[in-house]
């Protein structure tokens, strides 16, 4: 099922003036015109009832682009997250489920933690089904009943107490499991792929006509889903490589033409290794796989190597898993090896230290090089203390959707701000390091590694970036026929 194409929602669009666009999302009144409402529990919560206009205004929306000219469009936006004065589920009726799915990252267990505590102290809600093993939980594993005493202390450990998988997405079976336990609010935490699953599910459940809100968290230690300010988990992964990339640091510091390697996560999208090589100023070296390099000649990663080497005596490389892999390949075909090749050759981080290895013993030199690969050590970590407020928020912030009656969304931070964002928009593209923006240019500055780049890799990398700030800053993607531009007055707006 991974990789097929987002599913075919209709764009929810509201206009205004001077260009502005409302990309809302759908909520269960689209579908179910008649249900009651309640008032907002949180109005009697000592907690919250002396905070002034603790509810948030409907009108309010989040832009996303937030440099604009002054005869530019107002762009697009987003449905601004929070409590709502009214909600469309009693405490008594809620029946929620968690369910973690993909791979692991920082957070995941305070996600499931203030779900629930956000859940049950803010809203009285009692029932609480964690979903074990990823998506195929639903219909092929146990579930477990969460309580705020049963989670109390998870948030201190990594992984995920749900367990997570990959694979296992069957959308009938999914959707019968919901009907059948009777849950009316489904939470999923996962990446892209994760938030597609979420989005069918949705489909499926509208065409059924439930009334059941389907919310997801965006999950992704890479930092790749596209309009959301960061992922959770993210800041905890680099503040953790500094770990190895210290470690590699000492090391090479005290060994003659001492090399520190280390691999960092990041198969498609190097930002982990951009922000933990900016924020550790040890490193000589980062590639990553949006900027392609090469190793002989001049301009050549091996000429840089041994420019360091004479002008410091050690050097500190940082490479993300995805980096070069078109480079890896090209060499296993001049080795005579099927591009799927041996694992370990695919492995960057040993290709590389080969390489390197091969390049000096060829011109005689000796040198130290230690590899270090903290990847899955990276990942396992609980989450620091920032993430841990990030996870708490964007958890209230998903509770309120649901609790609202907002359904088929993802929630997200967009220019600071949480929103509800639909689903199709943080599964169209992945984030990816620009390397041709500022913050790139920062990296090269600040370890003074050549560059690599051909005139015709600026080129594609411009017209690459010009094509994803059109998809993602423009009108929303793929508007389908039965898309609708309606005045925001007219939108139903909740
Ligand atoms: N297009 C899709 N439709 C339905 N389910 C999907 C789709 N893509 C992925 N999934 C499901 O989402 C879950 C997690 O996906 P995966 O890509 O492994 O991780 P992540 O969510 O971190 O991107 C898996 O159970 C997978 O089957
Ligand atoms: O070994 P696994 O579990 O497949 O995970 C490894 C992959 O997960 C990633 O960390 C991405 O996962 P997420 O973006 O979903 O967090 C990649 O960098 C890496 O290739
Ligand atoms: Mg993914």
């Amino acid at each position: 099922m991974d990789g097929t194409p987002p599913p075919k929602t209709g764009a929810k669009l509201a206009a205004g003036e001077a260009g502005y666009v409302l990309e809302d999302v759908p909520h269960v009144s689209d579908y179910l015109p008649d249900l009651p409402t309640y008032p907002n529990p949180l109005q009697d919560n000592t907690a919250y009832s002396v905070v002034k206009q603790y509810f948030v205004n409907p009108d309010d929306t989040v832009c996303q682009k937030i440099v604009v000219h002054k005869d530019g469009p107002r762009g697009n936006h987003f449905r601004r997250a929070g409590p709502r004065q009214r909600v469309y589920f009693e405490p008594d009726e809620v029946h929620a489920c968690i369910v973690t799915c993909g791979g692991l990252c920082p957070g995941l267990n305070t996600v499931i933690r203030e779900i629930v505590c956000g859940l049950s102290d803010m809203y009285g809600v009692t029932k609480i089904l964690g979903i074990q093993g990823g998506y195929r939980g639903f219909y092929a594993r146990n579930t477990i009943d969460l309580t705020p005493k049963s989670v109390n202390d998870i948030h201190k450990r990594g992984g995920t107490i749900l367990g997570s998988s990959r694979g296992g997405h069957d959308t009938m079976k999914i959707v019968d499991s919901i009907q059948y336990r009777g849950i009316n609010q489904v939470y999923v935490i996962g990446g892209d792929g994760s938030q597609r699953g979420a989005g069918v599910i949705f489909e499926e459940v509208r065409k059924r006509g439930l009334k059941v809100a389907v919310a997801g968290i965006p999950k992704t230690i890479d930092n790749d889903i596209p309009v959301i300010d960061k992922s959770f988990g993210f800041d905890s992964a680099v503040e953790e490589a500094q770990r190895a990339i210290n470690a590699a640091h000492v090391e090479a510091g005290s060994a003659d033409n001492g090399i520190g390697l280390v691999k960092l996560m990041g198969r498609y999208s190097g930002f982990i290794a951009h922000y933990a090589t900016l924020a550790s100023r040890d490193v000589d070296c980062c590639l990553i796989p949006e900027s392609p390099f090469y190793l002989e000649g001049e301009g050549g990663l091996f000429k840089y190597i041994e420019k360091r080497l004479k002008e410091n005596g050690h050097m500190v490389i940082v490479v993300a898993e995805g980096a070069g892999q078109k480079l890896i390949a090209e060499n296993m075909k001049e080795m005579g090896q099927d591009a799927s090749g041996n694992a370990l050759l695919l492995d960057v981080g040993l290709w590389l230290s080969q390489k390197i290895n091969e390049h000096f013993k060829k011109n005689k030199t000796t040198i130290n090089l230690k590899y270090i690969d903290p990847t899955y050590m990276i990942r396992a970590i609980p989450s620091n203390a920032s993430d841990n407020v990030y996870c708490t928020l964007l958890a209230h912030s998903v509770v309120h959707g649901a609790m609202a009656g907002y359904t088929g969304f993802t929630v997200g931070q967009v220019n600071g701000r949480h929103c509800y964002i639909p689903f199709y928009r943080i599964t169209e593209k992945q984030n990816k390091v620009s390397i041709t923006d500022r913050m790139w240019a920062r990296l090269l500055s600040s370890t003074n590694q050549p560059s690599f780049l051909s005139k015709q890799d600026v080129d594609d990398a411009k017209v690459e970036d010009e094509r994803t700030a059109k998809l993602l800053d423009g009108s929303p993607s793929n508007p389908k026929v039965e898309d609708k531009v309606v005045p925001s007055n007219s939108n139903g707006v909740k």
